[in-house]
């Protein structure tokens, strides 16, 4: 199979102080949105720079499209767009002229750089704004055009770099819309601290942890991990810890008061039928019932642990 991206054991150690990132596998082979998730500090950063040739790697090796990177540099960042969590944009420049400067950088010819520059503007929806400084843009069109001079020359990978960040919810719609349209033509790497967000874009998922993968999967294998495996009901009539262990699923009660009590369970969600049901014949009086959704953080604890195993 070719590759886009490979990543093999890439790690890296700032100066003398200990791996910020070790050992990472990538493997991205087609078009769509692969999200890289990770808490702050996880190395998200770090990986992504490397990728994209900012920063080289204390070890391992990167090929993009099957040029190692670090040997062939020009030709491998041919196929690499990449904006960085603080996006290179010059506030004095107008939109077209900040394009036209990223355009050259690239090595995009000069008959092909007018044709090149409408069609990003188009795409990320700036043209209205071509004259328009920098510096006098919202947050979520700034981003727009961080986007755009990552996709330009038409790279097989872009590289987004927490590219929601700091926006505002309407600008990260947008943002996402945006991101969605580009991954049709391009494989895309999206890294976010936020859980839904990467499950909102992403159809794969990569979880990094102190430096460290701990998962990476397709986006329905990991919701099917992060499953709820517990249910908090609330209830007029305390229930009999009996009577719940007996219902087909229930593997433990715990009581949090008389009227809470989380009950947890082996299966699917049809668990609320049959509670539903028991409250009936027991006169329960159910007031509420919910999925306790497993944290983040339970979840990077739970896949480390495994890992770690
Ligand atoms: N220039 C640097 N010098 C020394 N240590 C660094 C440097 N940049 C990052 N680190 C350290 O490397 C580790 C990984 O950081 P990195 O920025 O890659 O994480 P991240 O997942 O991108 O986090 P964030 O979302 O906060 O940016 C952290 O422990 C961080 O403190």
């Amino acid at each position: 199979m070719s590759f886009i991206l490979k990543t093999d054991n890439l790690s890296h150690r700032y100066s003398n102080s200990s791996w910020a990132i070790r050992n990472i596998n990538l493997e991205i082979a087609h078009t769509g949105v692969v999200g890289l998730l990770g808490s702050n500090g996880a190395g998200k950063s770090t990986t992504m720079n490397i990728i994209c040739g900012a920063l080289n790697q204390s070890e391992g090796t990167v090929y993009i499209n099957g040029t190692d990177l670090r040997k062939h540099p020009e030709t491998a960042k041919k196929d690499i767009g990449f904006l960085p969590q603080v996006p290179p944009l010059y506030p004095d420049l107008t939109i077209d002229e900040y394009l036209i400067y990223s355009a050259e950088l690239r090595f995009i010819e000069k008959n092909k750089i007018k044709g090149a520059l409408e069609e990003v503007k188009e795409r990320c929806g700036l043209s209205h704004l071509s004259s328009r400084l920098i510096g006098n843009l919202s947050g979520g069109y700034r981003q727009r055009v961080g986007i755009a001079q990552a996709i330009i020359h038409k790279p097989k990978l872009v590289v987004l770099d927490e590219p929601t960040n700091g926006l505002d919810p309407n600008q990260i719609i947008e943002a996402r819309k945006l991101i969605r349209e580009i991954a049709l033509d391009h494989a895309v790497l999206f890294s976010s601290h936020i859980l839904s967000e990467v499950q909102l874009l992403c159809k794969e998922i990569i979880m990094i942890e102190g430096g460290r993968m701990i998962f990476s999967d397709s986006m329905d294998a990991f919701n099917n991990y992060v499953q709820p495996h517990s249910v908090l009901m609330r209830v007029e009539n305390r229930p009999s810890e009996e009577v719940l262990l007996k219902i087909t699923g229930v593997t433990k009660v715990d009581f949090l008061s008389d009227k809470q009590v989380r009950v947890y369970f082996d299966g699917g969600e049809e668990i609320t039928e049959r509670l539903l049901a028991a409250s009936m014949q027991y006169h329960w009086k159910l007031r509420e019932i919910n999925f306790d959704k497993t944290m983040l953080d339970d979840t990077f604890k739970q896949l480390s642990a495994q890992t770690n195993q």
